[in-house]
């Protein structure tokens, strides 16, 4: 059974209080709306998560699960762009960069690499990246529902701040080698690409912005994943900033 916030060790009745009082500056219609945005997004991925497991029972093998699912990955995985409004208008207290980044690395693996090179969609790499997204967005946006409601149960705050631990690494690991699965491709087609000459009088290499797309994991990854070190710290070991009242 579930067991509430106070048993997970930390000063449960004053996180409380904290929790009200964030709520109150954040407006009703604003909570109302990060409810919804919520929940919606908790149902779309456990939807997801559902059609995955059902397939590979049903058919035995991973070969054409991302055909299967990709109408609601793509769905879900593009309406996130909101994040990056939620943190740009402020109702979420969170870095536009982080959100931007995380955001931006995912839709691109969506639409540019798995929606367009239909010949590494069978790829080991994208079964492996769409299970760890299901079961972080999962995590992440119920997590996110209950402590809005304000009725967050210990385990699911736990596995919000404990899962990415092993994911994070599991999902990037996933996108790099899916990447590297479409080089090839991307080589023989020169898709995306524009070559000289042409009236524009630029050139752009869709296989070398890939490659130079692999490179920015080496400084961008480790950020967003001291981020969330930080984040867990703060959450589950108690590195709280207490506001004062208004
Ligand atoms: C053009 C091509 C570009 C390519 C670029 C390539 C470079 C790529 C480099 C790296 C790529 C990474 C790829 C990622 C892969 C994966 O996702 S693998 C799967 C594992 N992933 C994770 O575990 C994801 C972890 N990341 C996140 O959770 C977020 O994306 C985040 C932005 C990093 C989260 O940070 P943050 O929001 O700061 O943490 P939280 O503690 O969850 O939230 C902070 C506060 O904000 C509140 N909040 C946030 N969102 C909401 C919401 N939707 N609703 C309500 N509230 C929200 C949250 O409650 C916190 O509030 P306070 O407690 O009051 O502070």
């Amino acid at each position: 059974m579930a067991s509430s916030e106070e048993d997970g060790g930390g000063n449960g009745a004053v996180e409380e209080k904290e929790n009200g009082k964030k709520k109150k500056k954040l407006g009703a219609l604003a909570t109302t709306w990060l409810i919804f945005y919520n929940v919606a997004m908790t149902a779309g991925w456990l939807v997801l998560g559902i059609a995955m497991v059902r397939f590979y029972i049903q058919k035995g093998t991973h070969r054409g699960l991302f055909r299967s699912v990709q109408k609601t990955l793509k769905f879900f995985q593009t309406f996130a762009l909101l994040e990056v409004i939620h943190c740009a208008v402020g109702i979420v207290r969170t870095s536009v960069l982080v959100t931007g980044v995380q955001v931006s690395s995912r839709i691109f693996m969506v639409w540019f690499i798995a929606h367009s090179i239909k010949q590494i969609q069978n790829e080991e790499s994208v079964i492996l990246f769409l299970v760890v997204w299901t079961v972080t967005e999962i995590t992440r946006y119920s997590f996110y529902t209950f402590n809005l409601l304000n009725h967050l149960p210990y385990f699911i705050k736990w596995a919000r701040y404990n899962f990415f631990i092993i994911l994070y690494p599991a999902g990037v690991a996933g996108e790099l080698l899916t990447i590297y699965a479409a080089l090839p491709y991307v080589k023989k087609t020169g898709m995306f690409s524009l070559r000289l000459p042409n009236k524009y009088n630029v050139s752009f290499d869709y296989y070398y912005f890939l490659i130079i797309v692999m490179f920015s994991y080496v400084p961008l990854f480790p950020q967003l994943y001291f981020h969330m070190l930080r984040q867990r710290r703060r959450v589950l070991h108690g590195e709280v900033i207490v506001e004062k009242d208004d």
